[in-house]
């Protein structure tokens, strides 16, 4: 049996945090892990206003204090005054993963002419791998799970397809998926630590 993961689930909203419409960035993240993740994992989520200062003390907390080696944070990646995770994010990252943020875009452009408005990006804080996904709930499922064509084949992977691997590298539990949902690549030789 793999060790457990803990995994952060930050939405970021003004509205939804001071009660003006019911989160759904939370809901959203778990049901979707719910269904893609077969080993054992457990969320640790948090509900915080577009503020960079909070934003990047959540962070540190879910990361340091709570031992999530993956966080998953919703909303403020847009254009607007209030959007400020990607500058958070970026605060309190020690390395950069472009690939990340790039891909997202271009997965997200299938769904919406406006993806090109996410300034979504992506960062490793010590053992933890921190990325932002846009506010509208629907784009957890496209990001993560990337686009299907009509007969429900693959058309376009989407970035879950790299984040277990990505976990191994910087050292943390293995993760298995249900590739009915999205299927992890791992290059032939990761090799699965033993007991993992
Ligand atoms: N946590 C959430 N729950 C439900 N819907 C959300 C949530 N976050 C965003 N949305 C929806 O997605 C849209 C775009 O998200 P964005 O992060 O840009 O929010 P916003 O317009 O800055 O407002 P707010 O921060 O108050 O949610 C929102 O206008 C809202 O319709
Ligand atoms: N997959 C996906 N990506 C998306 C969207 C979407 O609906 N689906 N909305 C876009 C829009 S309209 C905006 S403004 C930006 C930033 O959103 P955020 O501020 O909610 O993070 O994400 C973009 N990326």
């Amino acid at each position: 049996m793999s060790q457990s993961i803990r995994i952060g689930l930050l939405s970021i909203s003004d509205r939804a945090s001071d009660g003006r419409y019911e989160d759904q960035g939370i809901p959203a993240l778990r049901e979707w892990l719910g269904r893609a993740l077969v080993s054992p994992w457990e969320a640790v989520p948090r509900l915080i206003p577009d503020e960079r200062a909070t934003i990047e003390r959540t962070l540190i907390e879910l990361a340091d204090n709570e031992g999530c080696k993956l966080i998953l944070t919703t909303g403020g990646t847009g254009p607007s005054p209030r959007d400020v995770t990607p500058e958070a994010t970026l605060a309190v990252g020690d390395k950069e993963m472009p690939g990340f943020g790039e891909e997202m875009r271009r997965i997200s452009l299938n769904f919406v002419p406006t993806a090109i408005l996410s300034r979504q990006v992506a960062v490793i804080r010590g053992q933890t791998l921190i990325v932002n996904l846009p506010g509208q709930p629907k784009s957890i499922r496209e990001t993560l799970e990337g686009v299907r064509a009509a007969d429900g084949s693959v058309a376009h992977v989407g970035i879950f397809a790299a984040i277990p691997y990505c976990v191994d590298l910087i050292g943390g539990p293995w993760m298995d998926t249900d590739e009915a949902v999205i299927k992890a690549f791992r290059p032939k030789s990761a090799v699965r630590p033993q007991g993992a």
